[in-house]
């Protein structure tokens, strides 16, 4: 999969992106990330990338000109079409549902808005969707296209190991994670750790696991159950949770 990414911070995109399982998976060619400065496709002397806002106001808009000419660099640099991505807070929220889709995509662009924003008819002309990682405003986009590109890139075949994969499974089915443990045993200040997971009983461990993701998402976030139907077994376990949990 190759993600293209346009930002006046393009080091930024690309160290993020250079490190840990995400850099792996570009040396493997597993993924490919570039990065395009706007700046370098402004035409006049001062390499100008924003504008004062129409109607006034604070802040400066990000002109349409430099990032178009940067999405037909894009567009050019690769056969494949490109589902063009801009990370804004009006953006509809990232879910793991959404980057699983983008993750089956052969190509992306992220663009960055920094400023206040770009002008809303690039937006609407070149823009296939627009994305939020979260109901806060950052100074730029940035943040935005490295959790894309993480979310994304640890999904390519091949990227994770079979353990890292494993503990994908607990959110990807729309559940939060149980908890884990490791050793010591008995730690002396915080107490031992669940007994079943020390029993070797694997079909009472995975049961115990499933138990505590169900809990935990009705503890914390019951409205990732309102999504999803639950299956006989789930809902049984959750039952058993909930009377323990209110006894
Ligand atoms: N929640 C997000 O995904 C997010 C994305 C970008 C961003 N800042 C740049 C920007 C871009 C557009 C409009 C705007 O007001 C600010 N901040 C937060």
């Amino acid at each position: 999969m190759r993600i293209d990414v346009v930002s006046l911070f393009p080091d930024f995109v690309r160290q993020s992106a250079a490190i840990g399982v995400v850099g792996r998976a570009q040396q493997r060619e597993l993924l490919q990330v570039e990065t395009w400065n706007p700046r370098d496709f402004a035409t006049d002397n001062y390499r100008t990338v924003d504008g004062r806002p129409f109607g006034g106001g604070p802040g400066m808009v990000m002109l349409i000109d430099p990032l178009r000419a940067a999405l037909a660099a894009i567009r050019e640099a690769a056969p494949e079409p490109v589902h063009v991505i801009y990370l804004s807070p009006q953006g509809a929220r990232l879910t793991q549902k959404k980057v699983e889709a983008l993750a089956g995509m052969p190509r992306i662009a992220l663009i960055c808005g920094r400023y206040e924003g770009v002008d809303e008819r690039l937006i609407e002309h070149e823009v296939d969707e627009e994305l939020s990682i979260g109901d806060y405003v950052l100074s730029g986009g940035e943040l935005g296209a490295a959790v894309i590109i993480d979310a994304v890139g640890r999904l390519q075949e091949g990227a994770l190991n079979d353990a890292q994969s494993a503990q994908q499974d607990s959110f990807s089915d729309g559940l939060l994670d149980c908890p884990h443990y490791t050793r010591p045993v008995h730690h002396d200040v915080w107490g031992g750790v669940p007994e079943v997971l020390l029993s070797g009983d694997h079909a009472a461990i995975r049961r115990w696991r499933r138990k505590q993701s169900l809990g935990r998402t009705w503890l914390r976030r019951p409205d990732l159950l309102t999504q999803r139907a639950l299956d006989d077994e789930s809902r049984a376990l959750l039952d058993e949770f909930r009377r323990e949990y209110t006894r």
